[in-house]
């Protein structure tokens, strides 16, 4: 229900679901990643006037997927797969072809489904939480540690982005407003000593888990990646294997530059899952698919709007069915 797994069931039961997160996640994310229409299926039951499945309808899909930036290698093998039933006449009408499409899609995003397991053997457990800025890691954090602690668990951040300091502050309102502690040091500080601090803090205060923001942005790309594996080394000190969680957030709006950010920080980095944010209202959602054929990195959450509860973890078969517009 909160998008990621306790390897122990809580000590005490979580409390009820929040009113927005009553309800089931496929309608949710309906309403959401279509504003008004599908990027993918619009309007296509008018481009087949006959119910025939032709050439000229699979090229327009062929289009959209790859307008979508699912990637043109991706886009064809999918294109493939359908035009061969096709050819075998096993696809006659539009209802059969959406299966098919399903299918294809299933198939790819199927494998990157997989929660975040928090590990009880780990106190804190350590969720290092990467990006460029503007990508939606401070909003991603407050979402994320507002689900951790509604489950009943003790969540401490760390405002790692020292670069920024409006990003600092951002951080420090949303703990105050939610109660929760944000380990900071002034603008300009190593964000390595933040981490390090934020660390050693929760250890000794028995937190659950530590979120630790980081900058996303420096003078140079290699300078962001050296300050990165900085503050991954120094936690590992305190606890060798400690950040737990390596949790990359992408813009989704951002197309194919998120993909070439995705493998950037997974080289530098090792990213052990993804969030993918902005989904809302974007023409662009088919990064998703990208992401998971090319990557094949867990994507762990989707953020689908900038209020709290805009926050959803990745179900593979809710994200395909809300684009299909299929109940
Ligand atoms: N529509 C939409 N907006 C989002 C989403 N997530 C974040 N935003 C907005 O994107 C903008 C940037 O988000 P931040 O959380 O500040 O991004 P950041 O990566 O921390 O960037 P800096 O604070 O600049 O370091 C804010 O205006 C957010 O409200 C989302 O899922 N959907």
């Amino acid at each position: 229900m909160f998008g990621f797994k306790k390897d122990k069931p809580p000590a005490n039961p979580p409390p009820p679901a929040a009113p927005e997160q009553q309800g089931s996640l496929f309608t949710r994310l309906r309403a959401k990643l279509n504003r008004g229409d599908s990027w993918l299926t619009y309007d296509l039951a008018n481009l087949i006037p006959g119910g025939k499945i032709d050439d000229a309808v699979l090229d327009e899909l062929e289009l959209r997927l790859i307008t979508a930036d699912v990637g043109v290698e991706t886009s064809e093998r999918i294109l493939t797969a359908l035009r061969k039933k096709v050819a075998r006449h096993e696809l006659d009408n539009l209802d059969a072809l959406l299966e098919a499409l399903r299918e294809q899609l299933m198939d790819i995003v199927r494998p990157v489904q997989g929660q975040m397991v928090i590990d009880s053997k780990y106190i804190p457990f350590v969720v290092l939480v990467v990006g460029v800025n503007g990508a939606g890691k401070t909003t991603t954090i407050g979402k994320l540690a507002r689900i951790i602690k509604a489950a009943d668990m003790k969540v401490m951040l760390a405002a790692g982005d020292t670069f920024r300091a409006a990003a600092v502050e951002q951080l420090q309102v949303w703990g105050q407003r939610n109660d929760v502690p944000v380990i900071a040091q002034a603008t300009g500080a190593d964000p390595a000593a933040v981490a390090f601090d934020a660390l050693q803090s929760a250890q000794a205060r028995k937190f659950d888990v530590l979120i630790a923001d980081t900058a996303g942005r420096l003078h140079t790309q290699s300078n962001l990646m050296d300050e990165l594996k900085k503050v991954k080394r120094v936690m590992g000190r305190l606890d060798p294997a400690a950040p737990h969680e390596v949790l990359l957030v992408l813009d989704a709006s951002q197309g194919q530059n998120a993909l070439q950010q995705a493998k950037l920080f997974n080289e530098a980095l090792g990213v052990t899952g993804v969030v993918l944010t902005k989904l809302d209202g974007t023409a662009k959602g088919g990064i998703v698919f990208a992401i998971a054929s090319e990557l094949k990195l867990p994507i762990r959450y989707l953020g689908v709007g900038e209020s709290v509860e805009d926050f959803v973890g990745f179900e593979a078969a809710a994200f395909v069915d809300a684009l299909l517009k299929r109940d």
